[in-house]
């Protein structure tokens, strides 16, 4: 695909498989048939074998549709051993799925950390399978950033809506965290740490110079004055209004019920007057994760906003329910890895890094 024209302006993209046991490998098949990709230059960061045997299951199901050939791509050919492959089954995410594609990860970590990449796309991994497998990471975020040496870190979900352009952009102030636990996590300090990283990426990655940021509320009806939950009372309210200045405009903290409609709006162009924020704060995993996923499953890309390179990973997970099936939808991975492209032309042109 990418192994002739190599030139130095194109930015090197690495596409990690995920847990093979789920629909990561389906997925980058797909994706890479579209022949938009054809001119990018993509490493496949994976066990070549286990590619080359999806492709061949896939293959046999009628009406598969386009999957790229894998002797057409570039694999960087991670060695997981024998007794690991031969105890990965499709659709059971175990310890040995979880070492292989904690393996590919580490691999596009260590290459991108000295340069050989600009990006990573990673497919989905099953956070259960890396804990099986012995490694004790909530997801692939905290492992990048490990990994990377990154100070701070932000997941970022960035969809394109399909009926009207509008770009949602949702950041999460806590991620893999029990519910329990959200409210004690969730402090001034770590606002601010967000929101810094959202601005610059803002700025930096979206060239929104002076944003307008929709913070949400904790608490139901963001606390009633303090009948159904204290948090806004306390801090949030003084915090949002000590962040408001002449280069950033916070609205908040909205009720988290209520959070959502203007952006719906602008998402399905039910109205013209939607006025949508440049992105919204959520602050924990669901209340910005299930908004985004009913509106954009099939398209949102979760980026990782702090790394020194670019990140990417499509929203859903590691689908083992529907692996090998052949009907995993690739809009989500195709979106991810524009997302990647465009991202890395942008910071290569405005030499930005996350520091
Ligand atoms: N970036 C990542 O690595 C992510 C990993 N996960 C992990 O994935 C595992 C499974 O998570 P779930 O909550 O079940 O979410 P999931 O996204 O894997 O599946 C939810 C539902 O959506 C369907 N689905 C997902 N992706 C699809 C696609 N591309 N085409 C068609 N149907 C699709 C599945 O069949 C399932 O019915 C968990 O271990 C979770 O931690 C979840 C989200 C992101
Ligand atoms: N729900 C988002 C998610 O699970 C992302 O996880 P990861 O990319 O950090 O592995």
């Amino acid at each position: 695909m990418s192994q002739s024209n190599h030139t130095i302006n194109r930015p090197r993209l690495a596409i990690t498989l995920g847990d093979p046991a789920g629909i990561g490998p389906e997925v980058v098949l797909k994706a890479l048939s579209d022949s938009q990709f054809w001119e990018f230059d993509i490493t496949v960061v994976g066990t070549r074998s286990l590619l080359v045997d999806t492709y061949t299951k896939l293959k046999s199901i009628d009406g598969i549709g386009k999957l790229v050939e894998p002797s057409e791509l570039k694999i960087l050919d991670v060695e997981i051993g024998a007794a690991t492959i031969a105890n990965i089954i499709p659709g059971e995410g175990s310890a040995a799925s979880g070492r292989a594609s904690f393996a590919f990860l580490e691999q596009a970590i260590a290459r991108a950390t000295t340069g050989e990449f600009d990006a990573i796309v990673t497919a989905p991994i099953a956070k259960s399978a890396w804990k099986a497998a012995g490694y004790n990471y909530p997801g692939q975020t905290e492992l990048l950033q490990e990994k990377s040496g990154a100070k701070r870190v932000g997941m970022l979900f960035v969809a394109r809506s399909p009926h009207t352009g509008w770009i949602l952009r949702t950041l999460l102030a806590t991620t893999h965290i029990p519910l329990c636990q959200v409210a004690k996590v969730l402090t001034p300090e770590l606002m601010t740490q967000k929101l810094d990283l959202l601005v610059e990426c803002l700025k930096n990655d979206f060239g929104i110079e002076y944003p307008r940021i929709a913070v949400s509320g904790l608490n139901p009806h963001s606390g009633e004055q303090g009948q159904l939950g204290t948090e806004e009372q306390d801090w949030l309210v003084h915090w949002i209004e000590e962040q408001n200045s002449t280069k950033l405009r916070l609205d908040g903290p909205i009720p988290p019920d209520t959070m959502w409609v203007k952006p719906g709006m602008a998402w399905y162009g039910n109205s013209q007057n939607s006025n949508p924020a440049d992105a919204y704060l959520a602050l924990y995993h669901d209340q910005g994760l299930i908004p985004v996923k009913l509106m954009a499953f099939d398209r949102a890309v979760n980026t990782s906003i702090g790394l020194p390179f670019v990140r990417t990973s499509p929203d859903h997970g590691t689908a083992f329910d529907i692996a090998l099936k052949g009907i995993a939808d690739a809009t989500s991975m195709k979106a991810a890895i524009e997302l990647a492209q465009s991202l890395s032309i942008q910071r290569k042109e405005r030499k930005s890094i996350f520091v």
